[in-house]
């Protein structure tokens, strides 16, 4: 049975690999910290592991890309996408007053991750702007640790799942500042995955260092995947962040490794005297709502 290293049991990540892999059985291996969650794979402890890399409202999760580029060589094997659906969360009847409505007055701390909390902005400055905002390592945490701190004004933002497992309540639903906000997972690990589902296409991630000093190197490189007519999904640039003002370019082309075309861009990037390192060939699965198990 596959073993698989995500955050802890009720985060986003959780919900979104039992949606994957559907009725097949794993082994799920729950961190606390998405750095444990990677090492385990890297360290041969588990199979693959669960990573969040982009958000329709925080854009790319940088800690998390910058993690795949520099702290560990685990190839991506699958992409999938899974909305973020967040919540308000208390210990029961915290924040509710003797006529049974909501009363926020007393909020004085909301606890979550850095990135759902950013996905809830607009919410947080319309009902308790005097909150102090926690970072926890997961929204999930947050969760917890509101359940051990009962009476105290705190309140967490996390999923449906997170709430019923540690039996708090919610206090608002659906929360986000918008209600299109995806996640865009990876499952990386060093085995190729076959899944039951249907995938909806396939896709390449590369990263390309460029030469220093040579002018007009990104757009040669762009041009070697126009000219064939490779589409790309993605390109963004992160620090090599051995010396200021040099980046890498992560770029996803959407075809696989094996296609007429891409391994002649490929080596004509390499040619520019450019350095290409793939990060993944694997297929990619769009969200469907009636396979939903969750939520
Ligand atoms: O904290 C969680 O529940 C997570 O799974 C992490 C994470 C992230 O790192 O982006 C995943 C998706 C959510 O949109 C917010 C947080």
């Amino acid at each position: 049975m596959k073993s698989i290293a995500v955050l802890p049991q009720g985060s986003v990540s959780h919900e979104a690999l039992l949606y994957l892999f559907g009725g097949e059985p794993v082994k799920v291996v729950h961190h606390k910290l998405i750095s444990d969650v990677f090492l385990s794979t890297a360290n041969g402890t588990t199979d693959y592991s669960v990573i969040p890399i982009e958000n329709t409202i925080e854009g790319s999760v940088s800690l998390h890309i910058d993690w795949l580029i520099n702290e560990v060589n685990l190839p991506m094997q699958t992409e999938w996408i899974f909305p973020s659906i967040q919540n308000l969360i208390s210990n029961p009847l915290e924040f509710t007053d003797s006529e049974g409505n909501k009363d926020f007055t007393a909020m004085v701390k909301i606890l979550s991750h850095p990135v759902a909390m950013a996905q809830c902005g607009q919410y947080i400055r319309e009902h308790a702007p005097w909150a102090e905002l926690e970072s926890a390592g997961s929204t999930s945490e947050a969760v917890e640790i509101v359940k051990s701190n009962p009476g105290k004004g705190w309140a967490a933002i996390g999923t449906a799942l997170g709430a019923a497992t540690h039996g708090l309540e919610i206090v608002d639903r659906q929360i986000t500042d918008h209600n299109n906000n995806y996640t865009r997972f990876v499952l990386v690990g060093p085995q190729k995955l076959e899944l039951a589902r249907v995938s909806s296409g396939d896709k390449t991630s590369i990263l390309v260092t460029l030469p220093e000093d040579f002018p007009g190197a990104l757009h040669q490189v762009l041009a070697a995947f126009a000219w064939r007519r490779l589409n790309l999904s993605r390109i963004e640039s992160r620090p090599t962040k051995k010396k200021l003002g040099t980046y890498y370019f992560y770029i996803d082309v959407v075809e696989p490794i094996e296609s007429i075309l891409l391994p002649g861009a490929i080596e004509e990037i390499k040619a520019l005297g450019c350095q290409v390192r793939i990060l993944g060939s694997y297929p990619t699965y769009t969200y469907e709502e009636e396979k939903a198990e969750v939520q």
